[in-house]
């Protein structure tokens, strides 16, 4: 299946505030756009109205899949990991990824759940409740949940925040195979070399 999204002209505004406006990208199956810019450029909430959770004030996210016009919303094709998701703390780890993939109609098992809590570091701690976990352990799990929904679109805002140098290349490893597995992945970062991780870049 080959997805591309276009950013079209996008621009928003908060009240009287203009955030941005103009901007326009594209990015298909088997690309990385990197969006960057100072504190409060804007870049959460570009990738807000490219999931469709925001909505722009001008302009259109358009979606084709299979070189067809999708009529369907862009959230259904999309995985999002962002600061503000929030886990179940009273879940174990693995009892939220066995959650959150259900959810998005691709349930994985108890087996499967634990393969991908080793594969983002978190080991043996998946079977404790996320309560009990540290901030850099919750970012692991964001990532091992979108791995699960292993969606076409990956919209990673601030993949790296919290994590040590192991976590940040866990993170590098995960965008490197969504790539190659032909998702095309959005990736809302400051730091310098994640940056370099797009294929193009848009700056804000
Ligand atoms: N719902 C909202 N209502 C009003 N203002 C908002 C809303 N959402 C975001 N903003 C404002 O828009 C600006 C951009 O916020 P956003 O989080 O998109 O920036 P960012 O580039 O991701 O910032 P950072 O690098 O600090 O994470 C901020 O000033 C923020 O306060």
């Amino acid at each position: 299946m080959h997805i591309r999204i276009l950013i079209d002209n996008i621009g928003k505004r908060f009240g009287e505030r203009l955030l941005f406006s103009n901007i326009s990208a594209e990015v298909a199956s088997g690309q990385c756009l990197s969006v960057t810019g100072c504190n409060g450029s804007g870049k959460s909430t570009l990738l807000k109205i490219i999931t469709g959770l925001v909505r722009p004030s001008t302009g259109r996210i358009r979606l084709t899949l299979d070189n067809t016009s999708s009529p369907k919303e862009q959230i259904s094709y999309t995985g999002f990991v962002s600061p503000e998701m929030a886990m179940y703390t009273a879940l174990t780890g693995i009892e939220n990824i066995i959650f959150w993939t259900k959810v998005r109609g691709v349930p994985s098992s108890k087996s499967e759940a634990e393969k991908l809590c080793c594969q983002v570091g978190l080991g043996k701690t998946g079977c404790d409740p996320v309560a009990t976990y540290s901030t850099g352990m919750r970012q692991r799990l964001k990532l091992a949940v979108i791995k699960g929904i292993n969606p076409l679109v990956w919209i990673l805002d601030e993949p790296s925040s919290n994590l040590d140098v192991s976590g940040r290349i866990i993170v590098k490893e995960l965008i490197a195979d969504a790539v190659r597995q032909n998702a095309a992945v959005i990736l809302a970062t400051n730091e310098v070399e994640e940056v370099l991780y797009g294929d193009s870049t848009l700056e804000l």
